[in-house]
């Protein structure tokens, strides 16, 4: 089969993730382009080729240039990636909206579920960008891939899925390095629901961490998150396969270990007795369980979806219940099966 990558990209976000990205792009042999809030973040990229505020010790590439300018790095890409967290997709869409002329593929890397709408990114985008881009053009990049690891060319293994099969291959091929490596899933719900609803059971791995309530206890988050996440995700329409793959399991079991992860340290944090206000006000970067499990909880008890972790998780960051409290009562729930679809 022949290649049909893009080789002009523009990442809108130059936080953690787009930064990363723009590495393995550049890499790749491509023109990237970053857009960034931060007046300080475009200049340390354009004048010493670091970004200051986001993976401050990676070297990037002479072909990434990064702008405030909205427009000016919209001058025709071929490919406009959005690294930007869930909850600011919609406003930032929309101010990008005009400087599309219709041919641009459009991939988001976000992992969260909109609060209020309940809709995927790839449903934001869709929804957002309605008029000028098809629902076709527009596609998510998800998996196991800490951007502190993929901007070292760690190897790293995540999938790309979209709405038509052609953007699905042009999102591989335009990612595809040696040391990233992207394989295709066509169920793009089920990735999306994988990427966002990890993210509430990182939080849960995190609380037992740091209230050193046992491995026992991570493996059972692990188990019994993935199995919510599959209920949820086979609910919406999404496929079994797709929840034992990169972006169900695989990026669930990172989440919940690593210490790149910034869902992970949130719960670890309340694990030690801190509150959620005074962790997310310290750190510089998102970490989307927080506002996802609002949206999931709220979701679930519209679908009539048991997720009893993502309730009790909802219950120590939005109720202030204590976590010890929600432990003991999720552990004397009623007996029951194991497997429950
Ligand atoms: N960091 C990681 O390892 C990975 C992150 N992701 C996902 O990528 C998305 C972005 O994550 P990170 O890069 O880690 O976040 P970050 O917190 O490191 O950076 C966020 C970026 O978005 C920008 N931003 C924040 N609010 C904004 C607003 N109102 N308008 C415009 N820009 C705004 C920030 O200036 C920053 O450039 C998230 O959904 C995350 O789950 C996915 C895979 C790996
Ligand atoms: O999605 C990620 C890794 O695949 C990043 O997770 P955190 O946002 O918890 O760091």
């Amino acid at each position: 089969m022949s290649s049909s990558k893009v080789e002009k990209i523009t990442i809108i976000g130059a936080g953690s993730f787009g930064t990363a990205l723009s590495v393995v792009l550049a890499r790749a042999g491509n023109k990237v382009q970053l857009w960034a809030r931060e007046s300080e973040v475009a200049y340390g990229i354009n004048k010493h080729h670091r970004n200051p505020s986001y993976i401050s010790d990676v070297t990037l590439p002479d072909s990434v240039t990064c702008y405030t300018n909205l427009e000016q790095c919209l001058d025709d890409p071929g490919m406009v990636v959005f690294a930007t967290p869930s909850h600011v997709m919609r406003g930032v869409a929309e101010r990008i909206k005009p400087f599309f002329n219709g041919n641009e593929i459009i991939v988001s890397v976000a992992k969260g579920i909109e609060n209020k709408t309940f809709l995927t990114m790839s449903q934001v985008l869709t929804e957002v960008l309605r008029g000028k881009i098809i629902e076709d053009h527009i596609g998510v990049l998800s998996g196991p891939s800490h951007a502190e690891e993929v901007s070292t060319f760690k190897p790293t293994t995540v999938v790309a899925s979209a709405y038509s099969k052609r953007t699905t291959r042009i999102i591989q091929d335009t990612f595809l390095t040696p040391m990233f490596r992207v394989y295709l899933n066509y169920d793009i719900i089920g990735v999306e629901i994988g990427g966002a609803v990890k993210n509430i059971m990182a939080i849960a791995a995190g609380i037992i961490d740091g209230a050193k309530l046992g491995d026992n206890a991570k493996a059972a988050v692990i188990t019994r998150g993935l199995h919510e996440m599959k209920r949820l995700g086979m609910k919406l329409g999404g496929s079994q396969d797709t929840f034992s793959g990169l972006s169900g399991i695989g990026d669930l079991v990172v989440t919940c270990t690593s210490e790149h992860s910034r869902n992970r340290f949130v719960g670890y944090n309340i694990g030690k007795g801190k509150k959620l206000e005074d962790i997310t006000s310290q750190m510089n970067m998102v970490a989307e369980g927080v506002k996802t499990t609002r949206s999931v909880f709220e979701w679930s008890k519209q679908l009539k979806v048991e997720m009893p972790i993502t309730s009790a998780i909802y219950q120590v960051l939005f109720e202030r219940e204590d976590p010890e409290d929600v432990l003991y009562e999720l552990m004397t729930r009623n007996p029951k099966e194991e497997i429950v679809i």
